[in-house]
Formats: structure tokens, C-alpha cells, sequence
């Protein structure tokens, strides 16, 4: 199912914090979101689950406009982990899983086996299996988080929006949740902190800078030296492992020596560059 976010303002505390934002994905392709803290990716995802309405602009899915969409039907579609999530600590792990089933049953809906089904493979695809009938209080934050990703998944989503999915993940549980999510073929878009997954593991980024999108396309053509000065105040690049193939960050603080004598044995050239910013 594609998304198309089409100029999208948000006004919040009497401050726009997106501006005009525009993206689209295909049906099946993962995009990441990027940028600095409160550069607006948190808030660009709650637009398009239907947290923030926005002042201008459209946001479809599957060519539809989700803010005619009821409640229900939405949540048929989209599934989220979102960040702050943090009631329902009593619930088993299964308990909470389960609750992703709730758009695709009527109130007086019995639990059938075809969702205790759909339940069990999130349990496993998320490796929970082991922890199903652990308190979700009861759990590390790693833990919690993938308990979130199977309960969007259960949800049988067309479109998966992930916030910071990421978070609190190991570098283990990290590769396999973007391995998961990538082998899905689900629509994805993903706020992410992490250059080099996003680079690794998302067919296109967008880039965002206070509410804009600053650049989109290809990791190569979106996270280049320019942007990663510019936007996130770093110099660096993405080099790609000869080996693997994966994208790796290679980074260092920006320059701002005006002796040239800094701890990063900065050349000439790069003091004189940074100068001119
Ligand atoms: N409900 C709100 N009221 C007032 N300001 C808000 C609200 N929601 C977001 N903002 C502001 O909008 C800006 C963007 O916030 P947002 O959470 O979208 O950024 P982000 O890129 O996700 O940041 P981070 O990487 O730190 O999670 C921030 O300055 C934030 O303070």
C-alpha cells in the first residue's frame, strides 16, 4: 500500500514544526526519516497515523485521505510503534500482542484461531516466544520494544510506521528487527536515529531540518558530506564495506578550530572550510 504525504503543515504551541513536508513511498519499499532532534520526524509519522492533523496539506494511504478514514479503518491499515508507549505494563506479553488484533474484531467479537495464529507467528517472528506469558512491566526496554513491533504486526498492517524502532535494541536485535522489517515486503516508513541502518536498510531517506525536508532520494544521494556538515553538524561520510556491501559511517565533530591545531589533526583546508560555513 503506497503513502503520499503531500505539503504538510503542523502548527503546535503556536510554532509550525512541519513545513510543506512532502514524501512518497511505493507499495512494499521502506523509507526512513532523518534528521536531527526535533527536526519534525516524530512528528511527521504522527500525521500519518492520524495523531496530528495537520493545518495544510494531505497525507494517503493506499490513495486515500486518512484523515476521511474512520478511527477503525485506519487502524485496519496501519500499523505503529510509536515512541512513549508506556501503559499496559500489567499485560502478559501475549495480552498485549493479542491487542493488536482489536481493529479487525467487532466489539462482541470472539478471539478466533486464525488471530491466535497471526498472534503466535508475531510472538515468534519478534523471537518472544520464551517471554509470551512475562508481565510487560516486567521486561527491559529491548525487550519491550520488540514486544510494540509484534503487536503492530499482528495487526496484519499494509502500512508499518516505526518510530525510532530501534531504540533500546542491542546491535543484534537491531540488525534482526530491520532484516525482519525489510523481509516483510510491508510498506515502512521509519524515523531513525542510526545513518548507516538507515542507509543499509531503506530504499529511500528523506532528510529532515526544523519541519522541512531538506533532501530525498537514495542514501548515497541524501546522506553525503554536505548534508551530514549542514544538517547534523558532523563531518563525515557513508562509505559502503567492500565485503558486505553494508553502508558505514564514518564520522568525526565538526571542525571549528580556529588554531588548526585541534585534536583531530584537522588540515588547513578543513579549518579554512569550516570558517567559511
Ligand atoms: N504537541 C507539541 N506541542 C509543542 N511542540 C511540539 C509538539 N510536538 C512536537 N513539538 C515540537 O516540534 C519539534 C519537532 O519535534 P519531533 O518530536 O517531531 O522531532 P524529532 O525529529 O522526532 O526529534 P527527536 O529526534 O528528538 O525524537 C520539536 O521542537 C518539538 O518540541
Amino acid at each position: 500500500m503506497d503513502l503520499s504525504v503531500d505539503g504538510v503543515s503542523v502548527t503546535r504551541g503556536g510554532r509550525r514544526i512541519l513545513d510543506e513536508v512532502s514524501l512518497s513511498t511505493r507499495a512494499g519499499e521502506c523509507t526512513a526519516l532523518v534528521g536531527p532532534n526535533g527536526s519534525g520526524k516524530s512528528s511527521l509519522l504522527r500525521t500519518v497515523y492520524r495523531a496530528y492533523r495537520p493545518d495544510a496539506g494531505t497525507v494517503l494511504v493506499g490513495g486515500r485521505d486518512v484523515w476521511k478514514m474512520t478511527a477503525a479503518e485506519a487502524a485496519r491499515n496501519t500499523g505503529v510503534l510509536a515512541q512513549e508507549q508506556h501503559s499496559g505494563f500489567e499485560f502478559t506479553v501475549f495480552e498485549t500482542v493479542c491487542l493488536g488484533r482489536s481493529p479487525h474484531l467487532g466489539t462482541f467479537d470472539r478471539f478466533r484461531s486464525v488471530d491466535r495464529r497471526v498472534v503466535e507467528e508475531a510472538l515468534e517472528q519478534t523471537g518472544l516466544v520464551d517471554l509470551a506469558h512475562r508481565r510487560v512491566g516486567q521486561l527491559s526496554g529491548g525487550e519491550r520494544q520488540r514486544v510494540l513491533l509484534a503487536r503492530a504486526l499482528a495487526q496484519e498492517p499494509r502500512l508499518l510506521v516505526l518510530d525510532e524502532p530501534t531504540n533500546h535494541l542491542d546491535i543484534r536485535h537491531q540488525l534482526e528487527l530491520m532484516e525482519l522489517v525489510r523481509g516483510l515486503g510491508v510498506t515502512t516508513v521509519a524515523a531513525l536515529h542510526s545513518l548507516d541502518l538507515a542507509a543499509t536498510y531503506a530504499d529511500s531517506v528523506v532528510v529532515l531540518q526544523e519541519g522541512r525536508v531538506v533532501a530525498t532520494g537514495a542514501a548515497e544521494s541524501t546522506i553525503t558530506p554536505e548534508v551530514l556538515r549542514t544538517v547534523f553538524g558532523v563531518d563525515g561520510r557513508i562509505d559502503t564495506d567492500a565485503d558486505t556491501g553494508r553502508a558505514l559511517l564514518n564520522t568525526r565533530p565538526l571542525c571549528v578550530c580556529p588554531t588548526r591545531s585541534c585534536h583531530w589533526s584537522c588540515k588547513p583546508s578543513d579549518a579554512s572550510r569550516v570558517s567559511q560555513m
